[in-house]
C-alpha cells in the first residue's frame, strides 16, 4: 500500500502574513507540497488569477458544492464563501504526496475533526497594531472590511491553543524555516513512520 501524504494546516488572523509566508516556503529549492487551491465567493483582486489563487465561483456554484458533499470544509468569512475541494486533497493524499491548506480557523477546526493526523500550525502576528499595518498596507480592502476583519482576529488568535504549533510572523524567511523545521521534524514523528513498521511486521509475528 503505498504511503499517505501528510496533511498540513496553516492559519491565522487575515493579514497576518500566510499568503507571503507560504509563497516563501514554496519559493524555496525544497519544496515539495502541493498547494489546494481553496474555492470562494469573494471578488477577484486585481492580480489574481482564477485556478491559481482560488477558484471563484458563485454564491449558488459554491452551494452546490457544499450539498453534493465536495468540500472538505467550509466557511463564511467577512461576507463570502471559502472552502476547501474534497477531490484534489484526496487524490493528492492517496499518492502519497504532502499537501498544504491555507485556511482560516473555523475550517481548519473542520478538517481536524476529520483529518486528525494533519499537522496544524498557527501563524500569529507580532501583536494587533502590526496586523492592523499589515492588513492596511496590502492595500487590497477598504476601511470596513479591514475594521470586519480586526474585529475577527482577536477570536481567531484564542483559537491558537487548539493548534500543534504556533509561528510568530516577525520575519517573513525566519517564519517560513520555522514551518519547515516543524514539518521535517513531523515526518519523522512515531505516529507517521509505525504504520509502515506494522503492516510490514504484521505477516512475522509469531
Ligand atoms: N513578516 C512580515 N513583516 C512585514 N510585513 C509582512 C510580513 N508578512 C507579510 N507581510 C505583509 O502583510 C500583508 C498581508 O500579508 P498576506 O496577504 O500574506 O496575509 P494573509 O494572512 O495571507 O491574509 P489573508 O488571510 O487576508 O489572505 C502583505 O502586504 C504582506 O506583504
Ligand atoms: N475555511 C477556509 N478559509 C479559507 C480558505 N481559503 C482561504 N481562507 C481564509 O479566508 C480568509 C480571507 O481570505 P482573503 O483571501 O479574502 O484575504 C483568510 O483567513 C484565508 O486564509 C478555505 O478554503 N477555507
Amino acid at each position: 500500500m503505498a504511503k499517505q501524504g501528510m496533511l498540513i494546516v496553516l492559519s491565522g488572523p487575515s493579514g497576518v502574513g500566510k499568503g507571503t509566508v507560504r509563497k516563501e516556503i514554496f519559493d524555496s529549492d525544497d519544496n515539495d507540497f502541493q498547494y489546494s487551491v481553496s474555492m470562494t465567493t469573494r471578488h477577484m483582486r486585481p492580480g489574481e488569477v482564477d485556478g491559481k489563487d482560488y477558484y471563484f465561483v458563485s454564491k449558488d456554484e459554491f452551494e452546490d458544492e457544499i450539498k453534493s458533499g465536495g468540500m472538505l470544509e467550509y466557511a463564511k468569512y467577512v461576507d463570502n464563501y471559502y472552502g476547501t475541494p474534497l477531490k484534489y486533497i484526496k487524490q493528492s493524499l492517496a499518492a502519497g504526496k504532502d499537501v498544504f491548506l491555507e485556511i482560516e480557523v473555523n475550517g481548519a477546526m473542520q478538517v481536524r475533526e476529520k483529518m486528525p493526523d494533519g499537522v496544524f500550525i498557527f501563524l500569529t502576528p507580532p501583536d494587533l497594531m502590526e496586523l492592523k499595518h499589515r492588513i492596511i498596507g496590502r492595500g487590497t480592502d477598504d476601511m470596513a472590511v479591514i475594521n470586519k476583519r480586526m474585529a475577527k482576529a482577536v477570536g481567531e488568535i484564542k483559537m491558537m491553543r487548539n493548534y500543534d504549533y504556533a509561528v510568530v510572523n516577525d520575519e517573513v524567511p525566519l517564519a517560513a524555516e520555522r514551518i519547515k523545521a516543524i514539518i521535517r521534524s513531523e515526518r519523522f514523528s512515531v505516529k507517521r513512520v509505525m504504520p509502515e513498521y506494522e503492516e510490514m511486521l504484521g505477516d512475522a509475528e509469531s
